[in-house]
């Protein structure tokens, strides 16, 4: 089911730092601010050679990683996205295992303009996953 890895989220709490310690202290390539109302966060993209990280920002009221950075105040790691060729068979398959996917399992247009999926953390030993279908 599961091709290459989209990209590693993380969680921050000021979107500013975050940028600047990717472009300016490890040298990276950092996209534009995108903000994304209807997923409750502000994101950019770092480019990396094999893969990207995707910095997570508040917006909003009810932002799904709020709590995450109640809980983790400094930042942290907060999802892993896999590129899946399918999304609905994917989502079909992982529903028939007994896999929570998050929501109401429709897809969302994620920040690349793809479907995307959220599984819950607790099936899949404290990770969130993010499908993405390419
Ligand atoms: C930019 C668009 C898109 C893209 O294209 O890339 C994105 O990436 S959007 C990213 C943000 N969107 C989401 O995260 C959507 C899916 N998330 C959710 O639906 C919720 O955040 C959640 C995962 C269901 C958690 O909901 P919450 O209200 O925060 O519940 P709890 O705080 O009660 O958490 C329950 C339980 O799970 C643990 N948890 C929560 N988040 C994570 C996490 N990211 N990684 C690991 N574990 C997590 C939390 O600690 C609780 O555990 P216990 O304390 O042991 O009960
Ligand atoms: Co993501």
């Amino acid at each position: 089911m599961l091709g290459r890895v989209n990209h590693v989220a993380i969680a921050v709490p000021d979107m500013e730092k975050g940028i600047a310690a990717y472009r300016d202290t490890l040298g990276a390539t950092v996209s534009e601010v995108q903000k994304l109302p209807e997923h409750g966060v502000s994101v950019v993209f770092v480019e990396l050679p094999n893969t990207k990280v995707e910095l997570l920002e508040p917006l909003g009221e009810n932002s799904p990683i709020a709590a995450f950075l109640e809980k983790n105040p400094s930042g942290g790691m907060h999802h892993i996205c896999y590129e899946v060729e399918d999304i609905l068979a994917a989502r079909d398959q992982l529903k028939a295992t007994g896999a929570r996917v998050l929501g109401d399992g429709t897809p969302k247009i994620g920040a690349h303009g793809k479907p995307v999926l959220f599984l819950h953390p607790k099936d899949f030993f404290g990770t969130l996953i993010e499908l993405e279908q390419v």
